[in-house]
């Protein structure tokens, strides 16, 4: 079978830089693909970090005026991973998160930030750099979305593309006097084009002219084509249903191996779960919760947002803690929230604890020392979290939605009785949903045999990446029949 060459177009790339799952998956993906002979170059922003992370670099073009300042696209390796980075100071040498201002605002120039990463994306697409002419432009969310886009309205030869919808409450929406600016031809703002209810839309760009979409989870792919979980794209999504693709995350799973974990207190493996018993014991002592190894520990690992239905624990903890269970925290996000847990842990000392900024170290232990970890989204495209833990014998008590649908199997009577329960889904997810789980969680914990068989059957689970790149893999070579 022909090789294959990918540019994948990301805005953020584990370990490097990573505000959340986007970057896992656009770290590990490059290393799955090459087991089914693809060969990946992520095209990344260069922010100072990841300027300082570059090895071998190579000065490929120089562009002395890229959206208002002198730029230069670099080739460069790190970690192993093959990169392009778009070297453009007055976009990216700033303080801050990839999006906002130090202090929690978008960037007002991210129109233009992320347009000049797909205006090179394309470039490369067309031939930009010599001896690496990509067959397939794979954009990442609605950072890389005009990249199908630019090449669309370019006349010349182009590769496939594929547009890749991690989250689609994150859209790229801005003002329609920039279309100019950004290089878009006239006849572009149309409702076919990248026009999107009178402004410009980057995600609604790269869904529109891309030749294949995926997302996530083949739940979540069936979600966004509905009026409740398109938010907006619903429509579009709908026309272009057969070009749709729905195929689940993975993680890596030598980043996540709880048998050669650095992180935790004591690595473990399914024979040798008393492992665990440590790693309780030392997140315990780490958030300041009581020394118990009887009590069950509950984890949760989160951006703090809406989505992730994290004020639904707030409202549950009375009834929750009643019987002395206990909660270990990890999050980032909305002021409120991170307020809230760290009130919460003022008002239940020795039973909520919480760390409120971003540990992947931290995050590692968790896995490794509660006994399951909450993850009750009101959406969720996949979600990562609840594959690790299912791998790290922590037993996930999941809304039913997205991913978390596709990837727990549901502690019921059946499950249990046939051997394949994983976890815990429970719907609707509201206040009632999520105290029903916690009760039927608390029922199975006090039968510590059946605990344990919901543990292993978790760490059994396939959760890495090699059906997903199989699946990438083949879509990468239908999108070469169309172009
Ligand atoms: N405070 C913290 N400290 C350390 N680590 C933290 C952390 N908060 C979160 N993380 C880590 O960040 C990642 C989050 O990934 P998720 O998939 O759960 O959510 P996210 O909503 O960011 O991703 C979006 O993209 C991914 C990838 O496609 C989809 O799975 C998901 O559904 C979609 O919402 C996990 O690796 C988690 O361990």
């Amino acid at each position: 079978m022909k090789s294959l060459s990918v540019l994948s177009v990301t805005s953020e790339l584990f370990p490097i830089i990573k505000t959340g799952g986007l970057a896992d998956v656009a770290g590990a993906l490059p290393f799955a693909l090459a087991q089914e002979g693809v060969r990946v170059v992520s095209l990344l922003p260069g922010y100072p970090v990841v300027m300082k992370a570059l090895e071998q670099i190579d000065t490929i073009r120089e562009y002395p005026d890229l959206f208002g300042g002198a730029a230069r696209l670099v080739s460069a390796s790190a970690h192993q991973m093959e990169l392009f980075v778009l070297d453009a100071p007055h976009l990216y040498d700033r303080p801050g998160s990839p999006y906002l201002t130090p202090d929690g605002r978008d960037w007002p120039d991210n129109a233009r930030r992320f347009a000049a990463l797909a205006r090179i994306a394309a470039a490369i697409g067309q031939g930009e750099v010599a001896g690496f002419i990509p067959d397939i432009v794979h954009a990442h969310d609605w950072q890389a979305g005009l990249a199908p886009a630019y090449l669309h309205y370019s006349d010349l030869p182009r590769p496939g593309t594929v547009m890749t919808i991690h989250n689609i409450s994150f859209q790229g929406i801005f003002p329609a006097d920039l279309l100019y600016e950004l290089g878009l031809p006239p006849d572009a703002f149309t409702v076919d084009g990248v026009e999107y209810y009178g402004q410009i839309g980057f995600l609604k760009a790269g869904l529109r002219f891309a030749d294949r979409v995926t997302t996530v989870s083949p739940t979540y792919a069936k979600e966004i084509q509905t009026p409740e979980g398109g938010m907006g794209l619903d429509g579009l999504l709908r026309s272009r249903s057969k070009d749709v693709f729905g195929i689940l995350n993975g993680i890596d799973e030598s980043v996540w191996d709880p048998s050669s974990d650095k992180s935790l207190a004591a690595t473990f493996t399914p024979d040798t779960l008393e492992g665990r018993e440590a790693n309780k014991a030392a997140l315990q002592a780490r958030l300041g919760l009581d020394a118990d190894p009887d009590t069950i520990l509950f984890g949760v690992v989160s951006r703090l947002s809406e989505q992730k239905g994290l004020d639904l624990v707030l409202a549950a903890l009375p009834s929750f803690l009643a019987d002395g269970a206990q909660l270990a925290l990890l999050g980032a996000g909305e002021g409120i929230l991170e307020d809230s847990f760290r009130a919460a842990s003022i008002v239940y000392p020795g039973q909520v604890g919480c760390v409120l900024g971003y540990d992947e170290e931290l995050a590692h232990l968790i896995q490794g020392g509660s006994d399951a970890l909450l993850v009750p989204s009101r959406f969720e495209p996949c979600g990562l979290t609840q594959l690790c833990a299912m791998r790290y014998g922590n037993v996930p008590v999941v809304s039913r939605v997205g991913g978390l649908a596709d990837t727990v199997i549901d502690a019921n009577e059946m499950a249990i009785a046939s051997g394949v329960a994983t976890g815990f889904q429970f719907s609707p997810v509201n206040l009632t949903g999520l105290l029903d789980a916690a009760n039927r969680v608390k029922m199975l914990w006090s039968d510590r045999d059946s605990w344990r068989r919901v543990q292993k059957n978790g760490m059994a689970a396939q959760v890495g990446w090699n059906r997903a790149a199989k699946r990438y893999a083949q879509l990468y070579r239908s999108c070469l029949e169309v172009i």
